[in-house]
């Protein structure tokens, strides 16, 4: 079985409650992105990359300060999956835009988890992108029902 690492970074805890409700739907480990290290990367097959945007479309810091650390990483074809929290009615113009700064520093691993715009509405996002979101979006304050979207998705990834 794929061993597979949820890590996260979060401003006021939402990604966290995210991350760790998938990491418990996968039997996953989960740890928190500002204590990822090297050795957590060559430990595991597959990953799941979760962050909440802040300032004006950015990745939450925490995740920010450890994108060098994933260019640095082979991921030779393990499977990744990208998970973003934002907020669609106060933020509908960069709608979770900070998952997109993955992208760049995922070379050669396999992204996996697109999901389409289904129950949201929001005008822009540079993580919407051919029609697809690239991984999960969670409205954490606007979405009531996101388990039940998260938990969907979870079990739909194929590690
Ligand atoms: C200053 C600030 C800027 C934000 N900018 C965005 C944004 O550009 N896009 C978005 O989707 N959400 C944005 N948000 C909403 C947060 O991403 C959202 O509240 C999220 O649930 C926070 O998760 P966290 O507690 O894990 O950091 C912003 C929130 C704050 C406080």
């Amino acid at each position: 079985m794929s061993k597979i690492l949820v890590s996260y970074a979060t401003k006021g805890g939402d990604t966290k409650e995210v991350a760790e409700f998938i990491a418990d739907i996968l039997k996953a480990d989960v740890i928190e992105a500002k204590n990822l290290n090297e050795n957590d990367l060559n430990s595991h097959d597959g990953f799941i990359f979760a962050a909440s945007t802040h300032g004006d479309g950015q990745i939450f810091a925490n995740f920010d300060d450890k994108l060098g650390l994933l260019n640095q990483t082979d991921f030779n074809g393990r499977k990744v999956a990208l998970v973003g929290v934002g907020n669609q009615e106060r933020h509908g113009n960069d709608f979770c835009s900070g998952l997109s700064a993955f992208l760049p520093v995922l070379k050669k691993a396999k992204i996996i988890g697109a999901t389409d715009a289904n129950g949201y509405k929001f005008n822009f996002s540079r993580s919407f992108i051919n029609d697809k979101f690239i991984g999960l979006v969670v409205d954490f304050k606007g979405d009531s029902d996101w388990k039940s979207r998260a938990e969907k998705w979870a079990e739909s990834l194929n590690f």
